[in-house]
């Protein structure tokens, strides 16, 4: 598969990378603690790229970003119970709050997303505000409103997202400016936190690809999330991990 090539390669020189400079900010994906059947699928599955943006992107998109973040109220509790202390908003990639040089950077983001043959993301960003201490709990995105991948932009401070499937798990160390790429077995079957961030105020720029009901106006989002109608995410999901498992032991019979 054309993407898995290009996607290994890409996670190839990072760990490659983070293993040679232990010193260096480089990102990285931590998977001693995922069980070894898993790892083939999350070395494709949850990726991270440290080049993809430059140093001087990653300032100009946070700065972007504060001047709209400092203008909102800090929120004490999300609706969905996962995030306490935060601030957030939905914008549009071509939004005038963006200087052109964090047009470009968005713009290269999506273009890679693109190359890599993920499918085609929507034009809205999800723009999130974790202060000193605040933490995600574990969940997962949802299967009615995003579709099969997330795409992250860390900004301003650096950030450990954590994914666990019972006993197994994988973290992602990320600096400001990494970007992560969440599909598959990461997306469906591990469900991913953010541990408390430590120190400066860190953003995430948010990217999905459309779900089944993305098309639905967010009022009406809003109260399909309150009144679930069927199926659930849970038998969506139950579905979905049925599948990874069938396909798994087909491989292994095939071996
Ligand atoms: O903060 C992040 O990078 C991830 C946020 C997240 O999990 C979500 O928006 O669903
Ligand atoms: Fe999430």
């Amino acid at each position: 598969m054309p993407r898995g090539a290009a996607a290994l390669s890409w996670a190839g020189a990072l760990l490659r990378g983070a293993r040679t400079s232990r010193r260096s900010l480089a990102s990285s994906v931590d998977l001693t603690r995922a069980r070894a059947h898993d790892h083939a699928a999350l070395r494709e599955e949850l990726l991270v790229f440290d080049q993809l943006l430059t140093r001087a992107e990653a300032q100009t998109l946070a700065d972007d970003v504060a001047a709209v973040m400092d203008e909102l109220p800090m929120r004490e509790e999300h609706f969905d119970g996962l995030i306490a202390r935060h601030r957030e908003f939905h914008t549009g990639v071509d939004a005038p709050m963006w200087t052109p040089r964090s047009r470009a950077a968005v713009a290269r983001v999506r273009t890679t997303v693109a190359e890599l043959h993920f499918p085609a993301l929507q034009p809205q960003l999800h723009v999130l505000e974790l202060p000193n201490g605040a933490a995600i709990l574990p969940h997962f995105d949802s299967v009615k409103f995003s579709g099969s991948i997330t795409v992250g932009i860390n900004l301003n401070a650096p950030a450990v997202l954590r994914f666990t499937d019972g006993g197994s798990v994988a973290e992602l160390h990320i600096d400001p400016g990494s970007v992560y790429i969440m599909s598959g077995l990461a997306r469906y079957v591990y469900k991913h936190e953010v541990l408390p961030i430590r120190g400066l105020r860190r953003f995430a720029l948010i990217q999905r690809d459309p779900g089944p009901c993305s098309h639905l106006p967010v009022w009406l989002q809003y109260l399909h999330g309150i009144f679930p109608l069927p199926p659930t995410s849970d038998e969506l999901l139950a579905e979905y991990r049925k599948k990874r498992h069938d396909d798994f032991m087909r491989t292994k019979e095939s071996e």
